[in-house]
């Protein structure tokens, strides 16, 4: 299951060497070396995939995620995929020799194939993952989902796949919370029904875990990621100080002389 296939002439190594440092094998890690530093991918945990065209770029599975290098990234083809025959064999049109794919991989392409999205990052942020536990603890039914309004940062999120525009300040941010798994590439179905049921969401929190943000592209998804885990930490020390996440604030109109 899941076994990489590819070409052991060549190994299609050009597909990750390139000087540009925009290139999706010089960028996930130059990104994930980032993130480290933020308390994101800490431990092997967490990580980021970037989609360019057909092409699908991921990291191995257990590695230092701030210390990968270009040619330890896969490259995989959304087509080919598409048209194996297993839909859980994943065909690589490349694979670092001694390592597997990261076990986000089938929740990564969940982003790609339903959202089109250009970039995913998946954190193990202590504030996404202290929010989805005080969410825990106000009982079912308001434990599935995060919300929050009157917050300038909440205009650092798009509206919704396919809308234009961002959020407006007294918009109400609504971020689905899923159960974790016992294996990483389980979350992958509840995953696509939270996409399904939050069709505008831009991200998934993964209770006692972390979280999923998806952009269009790289800018985008980091753009949401930041600002995600921004409210995240505000919404942790509001709980501290007993300050309610949803506030009834009316927009007020300023009158311009
Ligand atoms: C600290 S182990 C974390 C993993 O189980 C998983 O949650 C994760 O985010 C990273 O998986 P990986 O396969 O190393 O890319
Ligand atoms: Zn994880």
């Amino acid at each position: 299951m899941c076994s990489p296939t590819t070409t052991p002439e060549n190994n299609n190594d050009h597909l990750v060497q390139s000087s540009d440092p925009n290139h999706p094998a010089n960028l996930i890690p130059a990104l994930c070396a980032k993130f480290w530093t933020l308390g994101w991918v800490t431990g092997t945990g967490g990580g980021a995939s970037i989609r360019s065209d057909d092409l699908v770029y991921l990291a191995p599975s257990g590695v230092q995620k701030e210390l990968m290098k270009p040619d330890d990234i896969y490259v995989l083809s959304l087509a080919a995929q598409a048209q194996s025959l297993d839909k859980r064999q994943r065909v690589y049109l490349r694979s670092p020799a001694n390592y597997k794919p990261s076990q986000c991989t089938p929740l990564f392409l969940a982003a790609f194939t339903k959202r089109n999205a250009g970039c995913c990052i998946h954190t193990h942020s202590h504030w996404a993952v202290l929010v989805t536990l005080i969410l825990e603890t106000q009982g079912a039914g308001k434990d599935k989902e995060f919300m929050i309004n009157n917050i300038e940062q909440i205009k650092g999120f798009g509206k919704g796949f396919g809308k234009s525009g961002n959020l407006g300040y007294h918009d109400t941010l609504k971020i689905p919370v899923i159960e974790n798994t016992a294996h990483e590439e389980d979350l992958t179905e509840f995953l696509e029904e939270a996409m399904d049921k939050y069709p505008d969401t831009y991200a998934v929190l993964v209770r006692r875990h972390g979280v999923y943000v998806w952009g269009e592209n790289v800018h985008k998804a980091k753009t949401m990621c930041e600002s995600l885990d921004y409210l995240f930490q505000l919404a942790v020390e509001m709980k501290k100080l007993g300050l309610p996440w949803v506030t009834d604030i009316e927009p007020t109109v300023p009158t311009r002389k």
